[in-house]
């Protein structure tokens, strides 16, 4: 990249677009390095007759996806995402992962070839013939750029509340982390850069899939101790994907924030957690409680657990992670929720007596 000032666009404006909009905006006005105007890719909508664009420009605040808080006036909304990704330097995309590949073939072509991408996306992608596909390396591959990942206990109301929490960036170039730590990193808003890219980005997405099974124990009124369960047999199945799928992995990375602080987080104040458990108490579909509940809000646990099992089921390898496996049966409707506990019951992790020496080697 030049020596010129860095300039900053943020593809995404909904809950968590517009709460990391406000950092980034009040950061790069302290930092000599960056542009003061950050652009923000919004996806148009009319709100109570008016663009949404406009209502945020002229009010800086979004009022659909992070009421009652204000975007510093330096982030500027834009309605094309080409217009508003061409000149940047950095690419920070933040949409619900269903719209990626949609978005990136906007901008094959568009975009500055020296610009970076970081992903603050959780979820996948089916890959083209067969298993799962990361969003960062959709993006990488799409539009021939670096991409590295932000994934963390980030819940956005409290982060645009500024209360205190951790992030973790996987970023495998050592040159670009400080960058991109700079232009995240606040005294509220803390960040640990690690170079374990992939898993930090798998733990981001499979964290959503284990968050419906505490919404699911939640609905069916099982209690603390249930739900602590499958938030520990959540992360047993999480390292043990990695582990098989993306070896070379460390396993430190799930001490992050991005692994065993984001599981905690999600299972008990996140939106998959929310809807999941009122699936289970009104016995209305995902997609019509997503409709009535999150004003737009995206879900991505659900279509993460389809994600994984359409790979899972491929390989013959759905009885090796019960849980995911239970859990996008129960979202489908193939399988009552009730029987959550009975899928489980006979998990892996419940088989072996084990040795101090089993106990190391998994880990
Ligand atoms: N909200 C959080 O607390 C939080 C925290 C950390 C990470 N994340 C992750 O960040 C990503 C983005 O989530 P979010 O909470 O900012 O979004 P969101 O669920 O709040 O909002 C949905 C967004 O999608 C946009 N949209 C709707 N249809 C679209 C289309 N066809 N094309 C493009 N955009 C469209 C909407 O305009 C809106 O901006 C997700 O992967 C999520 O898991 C969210
Ligand atoms: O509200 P959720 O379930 O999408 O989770 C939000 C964040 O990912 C929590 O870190």
């Amino acid at each position: 990249m030049s020596q010129k000032l860095k300039k900053v666009c943020i593809i995404g404006s909904g809950n968590w677009g517009s709460a990391i909009a406000k950092i980034v905006g009040k950061n790069v006005l302290r930092l000599s390095h960056f542009e003061n105007r950050v652009t923000m890719y919004v996806y148009e909508e009319i709100i109570n007759g008016k663009k949404l664009t406009e209502i945020i420009n002229e009010t800086h605040e979004n009022v659909k996806y992070l009421p009652g808080h204000k975007l510093p006036e330096n982030v500027v909304a834009v309605p094309d995402v080409v217009d508003a990704a061409r000149e940047a330097d950095i690419l920070i995309f933040v949409v619900p992962h269903q719209f990626i590949r949609t978005l990136c073939s906007t901008l094959l072509g568009k975009i500055k070839p020296t610009a970076i991408g970081l992903s603050l996306i959780k979820g996948f992608d089916h890959a083209e013939g067969g298993g799962i596909e990361l969003i960062s390396h959709i993006i990488s591959k799409y539009l021939k750029i670096q991409c590295a990942v932000l994934m963390g206990a980030n819940l956005a109301g409290e982060v645009a509340d500024e209360k205190f929490c951790e992030t973790t960036i996987g970023c495998r170039d050592s040159r670009l982390a400080p960058l991109l730590r700079d232009i995240i990193q606040t005294d509220y808003f803390r960040v640990v850069v690690v170079d374990d890219e992939d898993a930090v980005e798998i733990c981001g997405a499979l964290k959503n899939i284990v968050a419906c099974g505490a919404g699911f124990v939640d609905g069916l009124g099982l209690g603390d101790n249930t739900k602590a369960a499958v938030i520990r047999l959540g992360l047993m199945e999480m390292i043990k994907f990695v582990d098989v799928f993306y070896p070379g992995s460390k396993l430190a990375t799930f001490f992050e924030s991005c692994g065993v602080a984001d599981l905690i987080t999600t299972c008990y104040g996140g939106r998959n957690r929310k809807v999941s458990e009122a699936f289970v108490r009104s016995k209305k579909s995902i997609k019509q409680l997503e409709d009535e509940m999150l004003n737009g809000q995206k879900l991505q646990g659900p279509i993460t657990a389809e994600e994984v099992n359409y790979m899972l089921k491929t390989k013959r390898m759905e009885d090796n992670f019960p849980l995911f496996t239970a859990i996008h049966r129960i979202c489908t409707g193939d399988v009552k929720a009730e029987e959550l506990i009975s899928c489980i019951k006979n998990h892996p992790e419940h088989m072996d007596v084990k040795t101090d020496l089993q106990v190391q080697s998994k880990l």
